[in-house]
């Protein structure tokens, strides 16, 4: 059974569907894609997913024993959250404490967190200010952080925004070294590079979507569409 079963979901916000007839599935072991133009629909998914905003209409089913708290999700960066005055750790720690509603951290929340910021490569930085870090340095401890709240699924918008090069690389070995681990990834993304990674694709259009395997979207008019507004894109 399914992780999440989407099936002709409409999202959008106050009873007026800004995407809409979305059918396709996350299954345990699957890394999703999910690209389009700006404006589609995409973040508004993620966000009905998670609970945040009601469907417009369809159904969504979460299946195989996961529970919508086991879903951990890397929000889009704000500016607000990058100067969050807080140490790595703190930052890190506050993923368990969201979930569970506790006053004091149990033994095992710190070695959960201990375990998550080594995975991420910013355990020797835990004491460091978190608005003094680089950007990629940022996005791997809000990646632990979502790791903290919960670890079966992982729902990233757009994570490699605004790195650079080298830092957007180390996001993408990260997120394919939890894959492999058996974390089910579901990733927004306006980086081609980002398909290498994806098994599955879910192509939010403006009229038609797509849904299915990379090597199927990839002969697809869809994804020449997308190369190529993402190419203009990279030219202005
Ligand atoms: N709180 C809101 N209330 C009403 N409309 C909204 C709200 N947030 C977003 N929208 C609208 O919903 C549409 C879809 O927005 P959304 O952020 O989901 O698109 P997206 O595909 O994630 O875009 P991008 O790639 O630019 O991040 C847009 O037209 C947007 O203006």
């Amino acid at each position: 059974m399914s992780y999440i079963r989407c099936r002709h979901l409409s999202v959008g916000y106050g009873g007026k569907a800004v995407a809409k007839d979305l059918s396709f599935d996350l299954n345990p072991g699957d890394y999703l894609c999910l690209v389009g133009m700006n404006g589609a629909g995409k973040s508004t998914l993620m966000k009905t997913l998670l609970g945040l905003l009601d469907p417009v209409s369809g159904e969504i089913e979460i299946g195989d024993g996961l529970k919508s708290e086991e879903i951990g999700y890397l929000p889009q960066q704000s500016a607000h959250q990058k100067n969050f005055p807080a140490t790595v750790w703190e930052v890190a720690m506050s993923g368990t404490a969201v979930k569970n509603r506790r006053l004091f951290y149990s033994r095992e929340a710190k070695d959960r967190c201990e375990e998550r910021l080594r995975q991420v490569g910013m355990w020797d930085m835990r004491k460091s200010s978190y608005r003094n870090l680089s950007g990629g340095q940022k996005q791997r401890t809000l990646l632990a952080r979502a790791l903290c709240a919960a670890s079966k699924v992982l729902i990233l918008d757009e994570p490699v925004a605004g790195l650079d090069p080298a830092a957007r690389n180390q996001l993408y070995q990260i997120t394919g070294d939890l894959h492999a681990a058996g974390v089910a990834i579901m990733m927004i993304t306006h980086d081609l590079k980002a398909m290498e990674y994806a098994g599955y694709v879910l192509h939010v259009g403006r009229k038609q979507h797509f849904f299915g395997t990379r090597e199927d979207y990839q002969k697809s008019l869809y994804w020449k569409t997308l190369q190529a507004w993402e190419e203009e894109a990279m030219d202005l």
